[in-house]
């Protein structure tokens, strides 16, 4: 039941084989072979130092890999650097927000997309064209923010993550990370973001979750991969596993 496969499926979006991170003497990652289907909630997890976000990072360009193929949306090896994962369709929502506090909800849902009109020296962003697609962006995921001309900065943490998540598809992801998305959130925010990250799946946008929290993990993924000491050691449909077993596969006491 926790056989690692070792070839991607056909509706695989992302995937890798035989990737390894060597950082000087420290070796982060052996021989992973990983993917995440198209349209499905994709888990990542293992204890402190296991090799995920490494794992993660060479994915979307950030690190390049010491080893090993990347396959994205067919293709191998795709991208050098983060941006060019963001321009294939890949946002990755960060444990600390890359919000930008003192502007609004629709600025920083147009952050670096801004709608401009006008020529030359007439140019000029189109705030009130920026507010209404904010408004849409937001009602299509459902999310609840007081006004989209409200500074961010006053935004509660779950209200924070959630604009993130709307930026990610609002720049037209195909694919969403996100790193430990809750770990900073109370219990009701944490249960909003689990809700528009089930409502990313109707969107049919792929996501790939690291997370600590098992419960979470079996409430919203369809894969998790488990890894341990820099290796993927076991890949399960999350319905067909228990919490006790996750914890088992992450500590070893499974193998
Ligand atoms: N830039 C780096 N330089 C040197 N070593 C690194 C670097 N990044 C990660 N490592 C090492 O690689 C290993 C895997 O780290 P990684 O951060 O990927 O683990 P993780 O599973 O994401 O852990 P956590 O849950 O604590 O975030 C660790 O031994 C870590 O110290």
């Amino acid at each position: 039941m926790s056989a690692v496969p070792n070839e991607a499926p056909a509706d695989a979006i992302l995937s890798c084989q035989g990737l390894g991170k060597q950082f000087g003497a420290v070796r982060a990652l052996s021989d992973v072979s990983f993917f995440a289907r198209k349209g499905e909630v994709t888990a990542v997890i293992g204890d402190n130092g296991a090799g995920k976000s490494t794992l993660i990072r060479c994915l979307v360009g950030v690190h390049r890999p010491s080893e090993g193929v990347i396959r994205f949306d067919g293709q191998d090896n795709p991208f050098a650097t983060p941006d060019e994962a963001r321009k294939a369709g890949i946002e990755t929502v960060h444990q600390n927000l890359a919000l930008v506090d003192e502007l609004t909800v629709a600025q920083n849902l147009y952050l670096n997309r801004e709608i401009v009109r006008g020529i030359g020296p007439f140019r000029f962003l189109d705030r009130r064209a920026m507010n209404r697609g904010a408004q849409v962006m937001l009602e299509r995921l459902s999310i609840n923010v007081p006004a989209v001309k409200q500074r961010v900065r006053r935004l509660s943490g779950g209200q924070r993550q959630a604009i993130s998540i709307c930026r990610a598809v609002g720049a037209g992801a195909k694919l969403v990370v996100m790193d430990e998305p809750t770990a900073a959130l109370g219990v009701q925010e944490t249960a909003n973001v689990e809700t528009l990250i089930r409502r990313l799946k109707d969107e049919h946008v792929s996501v790939i979750l690291i997370s600590h929290n098992f419960d979470q993990v079996r409430r919203l993924a369809d894969q998790v991969w488990v890894m341990r000491a820099g290796r993927v050691v076991a890949s399960v449909r999350a319905a067909e596993t228990s919490g006790n077993e996750l914890v088992a596969l992450v500590t070893g006491a499974k193998q």
